[in-house]
């Protein structure tokens, strides 16, 4: 897609002034009105460029974010740990660049595990002008704890309250106002997904700009001092509209991770996706095994009527073709059962309760839960 299209898809979602997503440019002029500052001429000051980094807790949409504010593709999906490296993208909102960077999820700035450790570096390091924490509007208390550890480090800190979509529809109402009282900082709510609130995140970013980065001592305080602060914040500001939302959602998960009902549920799930990729491939693997033989008797019949010697139809027609397509037909059903099947597993948030479940199992391997994913 080139910056033109972006350009435009983005404009159309827009309001006011739009953000332009462009490809890695170091030194884009707050003055210059190319999309693509590379190679740049006009640019003769110095960049202004203001550092963001999305950071908080697994699975709250910081690269759902991130890329629709910069227009690349991180991976997304309703699974925690997607993300384990930092990413770096870039967009324009007005006159301001900014350069964001994507950081791995983390419950915490003391956790130990090597993409939470990568985050916590990244915060701590000091390179950016403000530090945009992403919250679940769905579960204010659980997020909002590690917004308190990165407040104790840094005033630079806008908090970006996601998912409000979700909350609506579950009935979830957050008084942002008092909310922004509370903590004396920045409060957007946004939509991430449905690209609403972006606009009023990107101006509130702008506004660090010209703030000089600091590096900071990680965090010395225990994460439950934290936890206890952020549960009486979301106390205060949210109210529970549709109470039996919650309860049902506790009742599913109780019987998704519990360890008996977890662990039948999750084979009976797993035998039924095994079975139909495998069962249920078996009627288009034939209709197109069929039909693939079909074409094969017709290309024969059309080498024969062009004199095509026998060695280079046999190289051909009985090689190239019947190798390539009984591949197809044999591989291409049980993908297309198997991976909608699981996407719609991922969706549906299961896929996290099945790492919950196998969890304790890895870790005796030296592994963890989310390993069974890719496996
Ligand atoms: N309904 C709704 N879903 C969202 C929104 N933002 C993100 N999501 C979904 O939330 C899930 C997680 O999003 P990600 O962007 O992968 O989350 P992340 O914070 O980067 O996760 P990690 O990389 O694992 O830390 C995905 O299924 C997204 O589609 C939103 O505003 N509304
Ligand atoms: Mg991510």
């Amino acid at each position: 897609m080139t910056i033109d299209r972006l350009f435009r898809r983005f404009k159309k979602k827009s309001s006011s002034e739009p953000y332009t997503p462009f490809p890695g440019c170091e030194l884009s002029c707050a003055d210059c009105e190319n999309t693509d500052c590379t190679g740049c001429t006009c640019c003769s000051c110095r960049p202004a460029v203001c550092r963001a980094a999305l950071a908080g807790n697994p699975n709250v949409g910081k690269s759902t974010l991130f890329n629709a504010l910069t227009g690349l593709h991180q991976h997304v999906g309703n699974w925690t740990g997607k993300t384990v490296a930092c990413a770096t993208g870039f967009c324009r909102f007005g006159k301001s660049s900014f350069e964001l960077t994507d950081l791995p999820g983390t419950y915490s700035l003391c956790s130990d595990s090597p993409e939470e450790e990568v985050a916590r570096e990244a915060v701590c390091q000091g390179c950016f002008h403000v530090i945009i924490a992403i919250c679940d509007a769905t579960s204010l208390e659980r997020s909002l704890a590690l917004v308190f550890q990165i407040m104790a480090l840094t005033p630079h800190v806008i908090l970006c309250v996601n998912l409000c979509d979700e909350a609506k529809k579950k009935g979830i109402v957050i008084d942002f106002p008092h909310l922004e009282e509370l903590l004396g900082i920045p409060v957007v709510p946004i939509s991430a997904a449905k690209g609403e609130g972006l606009d009023e995140l990107l101006k509130e970013a702008g506004k660090y700009s010209d703030d000089s980065p600091e590096a900071f001592q990680s965090c010395e305080a225990p994460p439950e001092h934290f936890m206890q602060k952020a549960e009486e914040v979301s106390r205060q500001v949210t109210v529970y509209h549709r109470p039996e939302y919650r309860k049902r959602d506790f009742r599913i998960d109780r019987a998704v991770t519990g360890p008996v009902t977890g662990t039948l549920l999750m084979l009976a799930l797993l035998f039924l996706l095994f079975w139909l990729s495998l069962s249920g491939a078996n009627y288009p693997s034939q209709l197109l095994s069929s039909g693939f033989g079909w074409l094969e008797d017709k290309l024969y019949l059309l080498a024969g009527m062009g004199h095509v010697p026998g060695w280079i139809q046999g190289m051909l027609i009985s090689g190239v073709y019947k190798v390539s397509t009984w591949v197809i037909a044999v591989m291409l059903p049980p993908m297309a059962i198997f991976f909608p099947l699981f996407t719609l597993l991922e969706d549906l948030g299961y896929l996290p309760r099945v790492a919950f479940n196998l969890d304790h199992q890895f870790k005796k391997c030296s592994a963890c839960g989310k390993q069974a994913l890719c496996m």
